[in-house]
């Protein structure tokens, strides 16, 4: 996919940023669904979190954007609280979420321009070449007219991306940005996620069962287990582990997305 080199030069001057986890916890009712969870994301990294269905990515995930507030411990994002919507804004942090979240009843060029726009973020000069800049750096500069409605699964991802890049982001959060996907359309979210992080030096926290993803994308890898860490180290770190817990759900055998976590030779 050809890239320019930098499509937000007047932020190269930005600093890089950290996301600490410390000790957090979240439950809802009775339910316990964090416990004590904690690792440093370190800036420009690709961090997974992987782990089988219900084992709380995607809740910690909503708490790393923001989006809660967990019962103990805390977040922080170079010092700073992801609740505020001042660290927000400060670095452009961005969810990408599952579904695309797209309005449907506006085109793709208006589904990105419509944030900007709205909170008046700079001229509408600047705004239009901020959403044409993002789409050409997703290779989707044919799409800018058409309706959701129109879009494969891929492409929706891409705009969902595409959304995020024109906030200038420093921190991309994606919830798992290749469900659905064919292999090939993963492999390019997959490169895109790396382009990403390679040319522009976005800190990037990824969600995703999809196992051969993350192994390859990743600089390190979160496994939630049950609400717990059970491993936070690179992937060749997690492939040596003879930790019963890694080796199971690296087991190709097992069906990750099964919320109880059974192989498929005992649930066939
Ligand atoms: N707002 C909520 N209120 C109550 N329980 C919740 C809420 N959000 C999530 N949960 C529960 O927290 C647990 C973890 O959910 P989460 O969506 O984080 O799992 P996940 O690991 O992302 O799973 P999947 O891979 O299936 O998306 C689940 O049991 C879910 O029902």
């Amino acid at each position: 996919m050809p890239l320019t080199r930098s499509p937000f030069p007047e932020r190269d001057d930005r600093k890089p940023v950290t996301v600490h986890i410390d000790s957090v916890a979240k439950r809802y009712g009775n339910q316990q669904v964090l416990e004590d969870i904690s690792f440093t994301v370190e800036p420009g990294e690709i961090f997974v979190i992987m782990g089988p269905s219900g084992s709380g990515k995607s809740v910690l995930l909503r708490h790393i954007a923001g989006l809660e507030i967990p019962t103990a411990g805390k977040i922080d994002i170079n010092g700073h609280n992801p609740i505020d919507p001042e660290t927000r804004n400060r670095y452009a942090l961005a969810l990408v979420f599952q579904s695309g979240a797209l309005l449907n009843s506006l085109s793709v060029y208006d589904n990105l321009a419509l944030y900007p726009l709205e909170h008046a973020l700079c001229s509408k000069k600047s705004i239009r070449d901020r959403v044409m800049r993002a789409l050409r750096i997703l290779s989707i500069e044919h799409a800018a007219h058409k309706m959701p409605s129109e879009l494969s699964g891929g492409m929706r991802k891409r705009v969902a991306i595409a959304r995020a890049l024109v906030m200038e982001p420093q921190v991309l959060l994606y919830d798992e940005p290749t469900s659905e996907l064919d292999p090939i359309m993963s492999a390019t979210i997959a490169e895109i996620i790396g382009t990403l992080r390679e040319e522009y030096a976005v800190t990037s926290i990824v969600v995703s069962h999809d196992r051969d993803l993350s192994l390859t994308i990743a600089d390190r890898v979160a496994l939630l287990h049950h609400g717990r860490t059970a491993i936070v180290a690179p992937p060749d770190e997690l492939r040596a582990s003879t930790d019963p817990i890694v080796t199971e759900f690296l087991n190709p055998r097992i069906d990750v997305r099964n919320p109880r976590f059974k192989s498929l030779e005992a649930s066939s």
